[in-house]
């Protein structure tokens, strides 16, 4: 399936010069986003995982469903001041502006294998800070799995070592 026929491209969002991936053209037929998820899953089936971790908002949209799908649970990594239990916390630059991620300390146990998924990789600072933060927890990154790569912004050159897929490439 050609799943960029299923994302929008919207000009100038949110700010001037950013081309957005709009997914919710994607995500409101639900036979292209199975197919979608069901494919980001054969991408990843050879990996020995113990836990899917994806950050807020749109990697819940891939990371929970993809959990829920090979059996695994779902660790939500979520903008700084959502998370009511105790954090590790990192700032970070994105291709627009800057943000900070929490994940729950107890979210993650030393020596599990943790896949990380998220709707798209743009430069990887989403990416590399979500790492940071699962590797202070002595989790064990297995791999990253998004919908979209932005190829033209590097964030692979971010994530060097990381086995990075992914389904469509702009
Ligand atoms: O590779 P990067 O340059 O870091 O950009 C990619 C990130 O940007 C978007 O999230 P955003 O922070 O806009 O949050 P949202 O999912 O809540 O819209 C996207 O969902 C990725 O997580
Ligand atoms: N160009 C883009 N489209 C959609 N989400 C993004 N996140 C970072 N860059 C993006």
């Amino acid at each position: 399936m050609d799943f960029k026929e299923y994302i929008r491209v919207i000009p100038d969002f949110p700010e001037p010069g950013i081309r957005f991936k709009d997914i919710t053209t994607l995500l409101k037929d639900g036979d292209v986003y199975r197919e979608a998820i069901e494919s980001i899953q054969k991408m990843v089936e050879d990996k020995e995982i113990d836990l899917i971790a994806g950050p807020e908002a749109r990697g819940f949209v891939i990371g929970a469903p993809l959990a829920l799908m090979m059996g695994k649970g779902f660790v939500p990594i979520r903008k700084s001041g959502k998370l009511p239990g105790n954090t590790v916390e990192a700032d970070y630059g994105k291709e627009y502006g800057k943000d900070k991620l929490a994940i729950h300390r107890d979210s993650i146990q030393p020596g599990q294998k943790v896949l990380i998924a998220d709707d798209l990789l743009a430069t990887g600072g989403t990416i590399a800070a979500t790492i940071e933060m699962i590797e202070q927890l002595g989790g064990v990154v297995v791999g990253a799995a998004f919908l979209i790569e932005l190829g033209y912004l590097d964030g692979r050159e971010k994530l060097k070592g990381v086995d990075v897929h992914s389904l469509v490439t702009y």
